[in-house]
């Protein structure tokens, strides 16, 4: 159907059916919003399969032209085969991996991505992962943890002195093994918007900051690499921020992290198939590296079992953007961008695709 015969029908008084998919952690609130404007048919909370679902609730495919989702429920060929009046797909993230984008530019859907500036978000917690890996914040609290009251609650006093030097040589061996921060060399992969806040945060710590992107960026004065594993060769951190696509997938291979180096780090803040995770936990299990910092795993909400007991990693539930204070922006860029389509003002605002 064309474009523009899909929009002509379009009633905007009518109460239009919206399916959610993911669903967006804004959707709570999204939803107490814009109660009374849309259907939501709320496919995440479903186990049926899609057409089996609406079926279920007595809606016909062909009514629904609108999709809310976000990266946690892949918006795949089949979903969008089956919904022929499908005209746009908002997104509340940065990435659109989870969307097959060229099956929407084939059925001229548009994806509208409204992460808002969440940017800002995911770079703090690039640099907070980098820190806990340099110095083992997390793996510190575990330890100090283990000490509470009850432990030496009712020990002699040569054994509580026993215990007490057990705990300090321990923490002294832990020390040992972290690192600062100040004068790392950190390869930023993508120096998007999200890679330029992460250099802008770790410039002031007197990070030597180097990148890696499809092309060079003009009026950058940072050293570029064109080739991911020279970047790996001459840094001492590597900070993903890339999108994942065909190009990226597993971009950080084996080859790029025997480079980086047993002195190593590695930060994900981007997708978990950016780095071949078996390799990644061969590598830390091995000492190949010295540690990462991960937000996102290639198949989540899955984690390797391998990761749960190593003290040389960081694990973070893909939350580097969901800050309180960005909901509520995130919340109305959705609610604008789903309102522009219905009044069928859609192609004024940024498209990703189409
Ligand atoms: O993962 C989060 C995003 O892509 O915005």
């Amino acid at each position: 159907m064309a474009m523009a015969e899909k929009h002509n029908h379009i009633d905007n008084k009518e109460i239009q059916p919206l399916l959610v998919f993911g669903p967006p952690l804004i959707f709570p609130t999204f939803e107490a919003r814009n109660f009374h404007k849309y259907r939501f048919l709320k496919a995440f909370s479903s186990q049926l399969p899609l057409h089996q679902f609406l079926t279920e609730q007595n809606v016909d495919p062909s009514s629904i032209q609108a999709i809310l989702c976000s990266p946690s429920q892949q918006v795949s060929t089949d979903v969008i085969q089956l919904l022929p009046s499908l005209c746009v797909i908002v997104t509340s993230s940065a990435g659109t991996d989870h969307i097959d984008l060229v099956e929407c530019s084939h059925h001229g859907i548009q994806v509208v991505s409204v992460p808002g500036d969440q940017a800002k978000d995911v770079a703090d917690m690039a640099v907070g992962l980098l820190i806990d890996v340099l110095w083992k914040i997390s793996a510190a609290d575990r330890h100090v943890r283990k000490w509470g009251p009850s432990m030496h609650r009712n020990l002699s006093f040569g054994s509580k002195v026993l215990l007490i030097l057990l705990i300090y040589m321990h923490v002294l061996f832990m020390l040992c093994f972290v690192f600062q921060l100040k004068g790392k060399r950190v390869g930023i992969v993508g120096l998007g918007k999200i890679g330029k806040e992460v250099a802008k945060r770790l410039e002031p710590f007197g990070c030597r900051i180097m990148y890696h992107s499809r092309n060079q960026k003009p009026f950058i004065s940072y050293p570029f690499y064109s080739k991911v594993v020279e970047l790996a060769g001459n840094s001492d951190v590597l900070v993903l921020c890339c999108p994942l696509n065909e190009q990226s997938r597993h971009l950080i291979n084996r080859e790029v992290m025997l480079a980086l180096g047993k002195d190593g780090a590695i930060v994900n803040v981007g997708r978990g198939a950016l780095i071949d995770e078996k390799e990644l936990v061969r590598c830390l299990m091995e000492d190949e590296i010295r540690g990462a910092g991960l937000d996102v795993f290639e198949n989540e909400p899955n984690v390797p079992n391998e990761l749960f007991p190593l003290d040389n990693v960081v694990l973070s539930p893909h939350a580097a953007s969901l800050t309180s204070d960005g909901f509520t922006e995130v919340c109305e860029l959705a609610a604008e961008a789903l309102e522009l389509f219905f009044s069928s003002k859609l192609p004024s605002i940024r498209l990703l695709d189409g």
